[in-house]
């Protein structure tokens, strides 16, 4: 593998492109088909090392699951997985683990999950500490609340309402969400979450693809006014026939980023207005830096008049808990703002694939910007000349990507270990080059 890539500045970029389909929508169908009553047809599934990881975890269960070339898979579904004991790799997918825990805890099996030394670092305790009462048996196999995990047969399965905590993670309550079908066989399960819950766009969506898998979740509010879920009794996923899976908003962020920087007009297929992910709504956020933003059902299109000729992103001070990855994005595009921006309430990034908050501060540092990190937030003032550098990307995905775009700068940049983007986007810089002229 090249351990890094040097990035000549981009002047231009324009054009279209298809995006890979969606991690989080991928993840999701890959299980719910699993577990589903009949066969599921999924197609447009993104082929990345976090499917893969999922594929494999329920190939390891007896899952049949069928490549029928082009990213489209036949899944055939079982309410119990055909193999009992397993060793599950999940690499540093933290959607793939914390969904098969919740789900593996129900099916009268031993499990063994691990990952990377960094899964091991990324919190699970909220998520076990909800599966505990209602007789899930999991043990820690080194540090209280982390990874490796032993799963094995539950004992009894009573306690009522479920509680979980949202705050680290909102992973953790789409795990318990999708595993509910298997714990509400003969009565109703009422899920409560305590204390705020972070990143909502992804429960919307995990509530959508139930859906479209036959269970319908009822929502309702706790005295407390927390999201209360209710599974009626005898809820069962059904094979939708064949699901088609969405192009990544998250992926897609890169090159509105860049039809923004550069000028465009780009023009990325595979999301737009009818997306379920939240991260569409990046989009609004490059239109309030000041470009022009256009969509579509199924499509989304930026435009500018470029850095090189003088646009200048508007700063931007603002919440992203609603879309923490694409967030990633708008630090590298608040480099080249016309003052400081300031990204709020993005606590989780420390307990991602790397210390978010830490490594995008060090590496915009590097390029020349003044960056206060606190907690939960990151204060960027851009430079007042940008500066050439060799960006750690601490194999996190979304440092490669984002970095890329400092690029669209007169300066070069260095990708160190530019492999990293195939935990979600395996050719994302050949797109980029597609796209981009010199
Ligand atoms: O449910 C999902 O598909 C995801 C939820 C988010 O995690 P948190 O809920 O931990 O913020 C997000 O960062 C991750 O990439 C995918
Ligand atoms: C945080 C991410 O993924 P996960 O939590 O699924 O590992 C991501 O893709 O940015």
């Amino acid at each position: 593998m090249t351990e890094f890539l040097d990035l000549a500045p981009i002047r231009a970029a324009r054009g279209e492109m298809r995006l890979p389909g969606s991690k989080s929508v991928s993840i999701r169908a890959l299980l719910l088909a699993a577990l589903s009553d009949g066969e599921t047809h999924l197609t447009g599934l993104l082929d990345s090392d976090d499917t893969r990881v999922m594929r494999e975890a329920l190939k390891a269960c007896g899952v049949s699951l069928v490549d029928e070339g082009s990213n489209s898979w036949r899944v055939q579904g079982a309410l119990q997985f055909p193999r009992t004991d397993a060793e599950i790799y999940v690499g540093n997918s933290g959607l793939s683990i914390r969904t098969l825990v919740a789900v593996l805890a129900f099916m009268n099996g031993r499990y063994r999950l691990s990952g990377v030394p960094r899964m091991h670092e990324r919190p699970i305790g909220d998520l076990v500490d909800a599966l505990r009462p209602l007789g899930a048996s999991i043990s820690y196999e080194a540090h209280e609340g982390f990874p490796p995990l032993l799963v094995e047969p539950a004992k009894s399965r009573s306690l009522q309402p479920v509680r979980v905590r949202g705050d680290a993670s909102s992973q953790f309550l789409t795990g318990i969400l999708q595993s509910a079908p298997l714990l509400a066989r003969e009565r109703e399960l009422v899920i409560e979450v305590e204390g705020e819950l972070i990143s909502k766009p992804y429960i919307e969506l995990s509530l959508t693809l139930m859906k479209r898998f036959g269970v319908d979740v009822q929502r309702s509010t706790t005295a407390a006014g927390s999201p209360r879920y209710t599974i009626a009794a005898g809820a069962r996923y059904r094979a939708p026939g064949s699901f088609a899976v969405e192009g990544d908003a998250s992926s897609a962020s890169y090159f509105l980023a860049l039809g923004a920087l550069a000028g465009g007009p780009i023009r990325v297929h595979g999301m737009g207005s009818s997306s379920l992910q939240g991260d569409v709504r990046f989009a609004e956020v490059m239109s309030a830096m000041g470009a022009t933003v256009t969509q579509g059902e199924d499509w989304t299109e930026v435009q500018s008049s470029g850095l090189a000729a003088g646009f200048k992103p508007k700063a931007i001070d603002a919440d992203f808990n609603h879309i923490p990855d694409a967030a990633m994005t708008i630090a590298v595009v608040a480099l080249f703002a016309d003052g400081p921006s300031v990204l709020r309430n993005i606590g989780s990034w420390r307990v991602k694939e790397t210390d978010r908050i830490a490594a995008m501060a060090a590496e915009l540092t590097k390029l020349g910007a003044t960056v206060e990190a606190g907690a939960d937030f990151l204060r960027i003032e851009p430079p007042k000349v940008l500066r050439s550098a060799a960006i750690d990307t601490y194999d996190d995905h979304r440092m490669a990507m984002s970095f890329s775009l400092a690029s669209c700068g007169s300066v070069p940049v260095r990708i160190n270990d530019p492999g990293c983007v195939a935990k979600t986007f395996p050719d994302y810089f050949t797109q980029l080059a597609a796209l981009s002229s010199n």
